[in-house]
């Protein structure tokens, strides 16, 4: 297939590129290099420095999906800043899908988060539970959620929205390079890496095991084969026809972590000390966030493969390899 990837210089995006690439697919990557980074782009894939806004000149007929990546994604920024947040992920994202109807291109794979679904009152969360975000970041995907609906009856778009839990580790060359890096593995591994003595924890009195938050841990690897499958499903006979479709997925492990458990990872798999810091809870933060993931499972076969010592082995690996990479 002929594959749209924006965001495509990102983090996740960037690794899903690489594994589509080696599926076969042509694809072409839409950046305006905001937050990601050139030299992530896949070897083999084209590039255009745009923005989603300029998807309307770039998509023609040739293209069979999309899968849309590019996206503001910063709880904290997003607070402080909600327009960039309705504008860049909701008015940008209907200016791409007005685009695929003009162009006739009507598959999409969207990046939509655990974010929508804000303090859930029971874990494992599934797809049915109540979307009540608690920020402008969780209600900017939840929009392009319900805009994705709406499409897919009225002009035939077979979408799906995959609602990611905490996704880390590397694949090859791509791994996390976000500045600043507000991620809990890139900055525990930034002690093992001699770039900063202690770690933070955010919040030591949540109602937990260990009294720090827990999280759903997914390699990228694994969401990586997540997105083949729905971008495989929306060619499916029942998701292209007249009428379109919208399936929301949760991709997590239903397996959570604390993060004491994940420093812990960190000293297993490096050998390295990790002195932490106990800090007051960060603004925002849930106190339990896993996925429940039958539905992904039973439905498109998918299942991680994965566990929380190979996410942080491969992120560490990466950090070691890749130290021109990192920016911070
Ligand atoms: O240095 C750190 C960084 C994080 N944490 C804690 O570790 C947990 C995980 O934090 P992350 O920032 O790694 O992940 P979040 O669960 O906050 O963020 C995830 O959910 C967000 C929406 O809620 C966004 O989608 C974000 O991109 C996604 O990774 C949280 O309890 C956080 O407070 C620390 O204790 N110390």
């Amino acid at each position: 297939m002929k594959l749209l990837v924006t965001g495509g210089a990102g983090y996740i995006g960037s690794v899903v590129a690489a594994r589509l690439l080696t599926a076969g697919h042509t694809v072409v990557v839409l950046d305006d290099l905001s937050t990601g980074h050139r030299d992530a782009v896949p070897d083999g894939a084209g590039f255009v420095h745009a923005g989603i806004a300029d998807a309307t000149d770039l998509l023609d007929a040739s293209f069979d999906a999309v899968l849309h990546f590019a996206a503001k994604s910063l709880v904290g920024e997003s607070v402080a800043e909600p327009e960039r947040y309705w504008w860049n992920n909701v008015a940008g994202t209907l200016r791409l899908v007005e685009a695929m109807t003009a162009a006739r291109v009507r598959r999409l794979v969207f990046s939509s988060t655990a974010a929508a679904y804000g303090r859930p009152d029971r874990t494992p969360i599934t797809e049915d539970a109540p979307a009540a975000p608690i920020n402008p970041y969780g209600h900017s995907k939840l929009a392009v959620d319900h805009l994705l609906a709406g499409t897919a009856s009225a002009r035939g778009l077979a979408a799906m929205s995959l609602r990611y839990f905490n996704v880390a580790g590397a694949v090859g060359r791509h791994g996390e390079r976000h500045d600043p890096e507000t991620h809990l593995i890139p900055n525990i591994l930034d002690v093992p890496a001699g770039h900063r003595d202690a770690v933070d924890v955010f919040g030591t009195d949540y109602p937990t095991r260990d009294g720090t938050a827990v999280r759903d841990y997914l390699h990228v690897d694994d969401l990586a084969r997540a997105h083949e499958l729905a971008l495989d499903a929306t060619g499916s006979a029942e998701s292209v026809g007249t009428h379109g479709s919208h399936r929301i997925y949760n991709l997590g492990t239903g397996t959570g972590y604390t993060v004491r458990e994940v420093v812990e990872s960190v000293r297993r798999v490096t050998g390295h000390p990790v002195p932490t810091r106990e800090r007051d809870r960060r603004a925002g933060d849930p106190p339990v966030l896993v996925a429940s993931a039958e539905r992904i499972g039973t439905e498109l076969g998918w299942h991680p493969q994965h566990d929380l010592d190979r996410i942080v082995a491969d992120a560490w690996r990466f950090t070691t390899t890749h130290p021109e990479t990192i920016t911070r």
